[in-house]
């Protein structure tokens, strides 16, 4: 019996970081991110409906979906982000359901499942202990104006769109600081697999 770990936090708190120490310990991180954009590739039920609810302005050239584009419509408004939201979770919970189906099969120790909006988007059911990524909100929007070139306003919109990540704390089996440097970081990661034994004791 594997034990699924949820890995969840805020935009830019540091869920990728923490789920490349994961992959270093040869445990399998199934990444919601990645199953998003696979669920709206074209010919897939997302693609076509959001081309038909959000219209062919939103497509580049080629067909794909113009990713920049479409989040600048989302993270500045509600109700085309829930909307996006009914069109896209139904088919990521799916595609995590079944990654989740096969890496137990597989019968590791441990799977991750990375998934950015656990709470929002009520998958905790996939997943039987929760470890949640912190950043205080001064550090993470900082971290997320720099990696992704957006302007202070655009940064905060992403934020505010999202669970605010203290509450996500309280809602936590472990919590990952990640204010401080990345080795810090990764010692806590270790201790709490210590505790979980999930590694092997030292
Ligand atoms: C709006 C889109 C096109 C922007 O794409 P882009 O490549 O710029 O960003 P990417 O997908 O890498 O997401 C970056 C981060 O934004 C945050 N985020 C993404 N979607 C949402 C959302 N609907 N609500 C709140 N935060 C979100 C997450 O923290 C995520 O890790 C894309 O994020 C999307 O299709 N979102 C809807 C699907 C979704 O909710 N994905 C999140 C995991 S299920
Ligand atoms: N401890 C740290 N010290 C300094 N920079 C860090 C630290 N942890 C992460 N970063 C940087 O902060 C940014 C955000 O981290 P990361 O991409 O891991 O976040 P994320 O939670 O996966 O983001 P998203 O929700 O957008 O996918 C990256 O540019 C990363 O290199």
């Amino acid at each position: 019996m594997s034990l699924v770990i949820g890995l969840t936090g805020g935009i830019a708190s540091g869920k990728s970081t923490i789920s490349a120490m994961f992959t270093e310990l040869g445990i399998t991180v199934i990444d919601a991110d990645i199953e998003a954009r696979l669920a709206v590739e074209p010919g897939e039920k997302a693609y076509n409906d959001i081309v038909s609810h959000f219209g062919t302005e939103i497509l580049e050239e080629d067909g794909t979906i113009n990713r920049p584009k479409l989040g600048e419509i989302i993270f500045n408004n509600k109700e085309k982000r829930l909307l996006l939201n009914s069109i896209v979770h139904p088919a990521v919970r799916e595609r995590m359901a079944q990654k989740r189906a096969k890496a137990e099969e597989a019968n590791e120790k441990a799977v991750v499942m990375d998934i950015p909006l656990l709470f929002e988007s009520n998958l905790t059911g996939l997943v039987e202990k929760i470890i949640v990524v912190y950043v205080d909100e001064h550090t993470q929007l900082e971290r997320l104006m720099k990696r992704n070139g957006f302007s202070e306003e655009e940064a905060y919109s992403r934020i505010k769109s999202q669970m605010p990540l203290k509450d996500k704390v309280g809602m936590a089996d472990a919590v990952i600081d990640n204010s401080g440097s990345i080795e810090q970081s990764r010692q806590q990661l270790l201790d709490i697999l210590n505790k979980w034994e999930i590694l092997r004791a030292k």
